[in-house]
């Protein structure tokens, strides 16, 4: 049964356009990050703390598969990394999949972060300074993992419901 996938940056709105988008279409919503929460009975900064990244990429790969092998029809917001490891991005184009990659600009994601940013374990510990650079770059690393979604929303001076009415346009 075909998946609906919103994938992009840390801030993006992964979580939040999902939550919207599910109560327009009445598809269930599963968030992986909080699947992985679930499943470990840890938070995610819990996870990184006591395990890792790498135990926690192994974790997101496994439940992220699971996910997609449901027989359910579900909207799934990827964690911010999800693409980037374990070939989780050659899942993005089967058949049974619409991918969304939510591409915001570094400004308006260090605008989302900088106040909310305790409960993401790779920038909890960074001043604001530190914040902006590691946001460009990492952002220029994983582009080329997020850009093998199907389709690009571009949610720069958006409303939730303008993105959210960009993603039905989509799936129309
Ligand atoms: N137009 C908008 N669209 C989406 N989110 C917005 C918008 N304006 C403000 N926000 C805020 O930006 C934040 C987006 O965070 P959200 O948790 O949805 O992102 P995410 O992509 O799921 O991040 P993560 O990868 O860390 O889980 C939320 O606090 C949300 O309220
Ligand atoms: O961008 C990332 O690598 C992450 C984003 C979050 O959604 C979580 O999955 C975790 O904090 C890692
Ligand atoms: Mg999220």
């Amino acid at each position: 049964m075909k998946k609906i996938i919103l994938l992009g940056y840390m801030g993006c709105g992964k979580s939040t356009i999902a939550q919207n988008l599910s109560k327009i279409t009445n598809i269930p919503f599963l968030d992986l990050d909080k699947c992985i929460e679930k499943k470990a009975n840890l938070s995610i900064n819990e996870i990184f703390e006591q395990f890792g990244e790498i135990h926690f990429r192994k974790l997101e790969h496994e439940i992220f598969v699971e996910l997609l092998q449901s027989s359910e029809k579900s909207i799934i917001g990827l964690g911010g990394g999800t693409p980037c490891y374990a070939n989780n991005h050659e899942l993005l184009k089967s058949d049974d999949v619409t991918s969304v990659y939510l591409k915001a600009s570094i400004e308006t994601l260090y605008d989302r972060l900088v106040h909310n940013k305790s409960k993401r374990p790779l920038i909890a510990n960074m001043n604001e300074e530190e914040m902006k650079e590691f946001i460009a770059k990492h952002l220029f690393d994983r582009s080329y993992y997020y850009n093998h979604a199907q389709h690009k929303v571009a949610v720069d001076n958006k409303t939730i419901e303008e993105t959210v009415q960009d993603i039905l346009e989509i799936l129309a």
